[in-house]
């Protein structure tokens, strides 16, 4: 059976250098650390993101502010709240929640955020620091990915790893992080063809497709590590449940390592997300 990489405990310890990281801010500086998070419309999804956000910001001693704005609102009046907290000295993050509704023009918005309160890392500013290996906020899902990662493999230089997905979010940050590693990094999306002998090759699997159990046993080398990403709703017995892009049952009899769904790359995305926010913080500082 494979060892499982458990999310939930490690984000827990990236959360405790987080609050001892805030606890420093405050004393030395008087300054708390505030993350700004912007949620048009009502995706349910979303919501719920929002909500542990903001529980666990609270819990780390940070301030987070939250802006629910209603579906219809217009260009105009995001990018003026954008442009309202790039000036506001209080705010030292902003995370403006994605997928927008339909009419708002998401790389406008992403492009109107200061690039140094883009705890995201998604200004084409960041983007273009991370590809030139000088990064300074990191996206946080990818980033959640390789302090898991880092549990399993001391080393990751020379192994070969697969990203399946290739969004800017999670995919092409991805690669950039692995290829930094030293990792020789092939890209799989949903124009690959035979993506599963790909897998079978990689010694370590980022699925992030946004496809339930897309990756079967039959993927997957033996003792390989399998990080799974996705975050599918699905209904069992009548309730609401979420699963990965990894079938987890049978991969985790072939995988070395496996990270789970839920309690694997969410709780890490968002205790990178406080991490940025404090490195901001601090850049911020005078
Ligand atoms: N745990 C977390 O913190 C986070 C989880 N997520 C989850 O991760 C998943 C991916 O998110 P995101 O990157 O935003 O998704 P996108 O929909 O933006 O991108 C999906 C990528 O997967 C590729 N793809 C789709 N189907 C297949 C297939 N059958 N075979 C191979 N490749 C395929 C697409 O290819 P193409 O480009 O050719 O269309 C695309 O590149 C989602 O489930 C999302 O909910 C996302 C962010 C954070
Ligand atoms: N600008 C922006 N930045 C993002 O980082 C961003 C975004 N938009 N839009 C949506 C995706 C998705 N995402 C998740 C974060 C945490 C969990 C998470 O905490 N998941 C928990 C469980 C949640 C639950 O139980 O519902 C887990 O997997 O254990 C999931 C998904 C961030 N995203």
């Amino acid at each position: 059976m494979a060892q499982l990489i458990d999310g939930k405990q490690l984000s827990n310890q990236v959360l405790q250098k987080v609050a001892s990281e805030v606890e420093y801010l405050k004393g030395e500086y008087g300054v708390v650390p505030t993350l700004a998070v912007v949620l048009v419309g009502e995706d349910p999804a979303s919501q719920v993101y929002v909500r542990n956000k903001v529980k666990r910001a609270k819990e780390a001693g940070m301030g987070s502010i939250e802006y629910r704005l209603d579906t219809e609102t217009t260009q105009g009046d995001l990018n003026q709240l954008v442009a309202q907290l790039n000036n506001d000295p209080q705010v030292h993050g902003i995370l403006v929640q994605l997928p927008l509704p339909p009419h708002l023009d998401e790389d406008e918005v992403i492009a109107s955020i200061d690039p140094a309160k883009d705890v995201d890392g998604f200004h084409p500013l960041n983007v273009g620091a991370l590809a030139a290996g000088q990064a300074s906020l990191v996206p946080c899902t990818p980033q959640g990915c390789m302090i898991m990662l880092r549990q399993v493999h001391q080393d990751l230089s020379g192994k070969h790893a697969v990203v399946v997905g290739r969004s800017n979010i999670v995919g092409k940050p991805m690669m950039a992080l692995l290829l930094q590693a030293d990792c020789t990094v092939t890209m799989a999306h949903s124009r690959t063809r035979d993506i599963e002998s790909l897998c079978r090759n990689a010694d370590i699997v980022v699925a992030a497709a946004g496809r339930k159990e897309l990756v079967n046993a039959d993927w997957i080398k033996p003792g390989a590590t399998v990080i799974d990403v996705g975050i599918n709703a699905i209904e069992a017995d009548g309730k609401r449940k979420l699963v990965g892009d990894v079938a987890f049952a049978p991969v985790s009899e072939t995988a070395g390592a496996i990270s789970p769904v839920p309690g694997g790359v969410g709780p890490m995305t968002i205790a990178c997300l406080l991490l940025n926010t404090t490195r901001a913080a601090r850049r911020q500082l005078a």
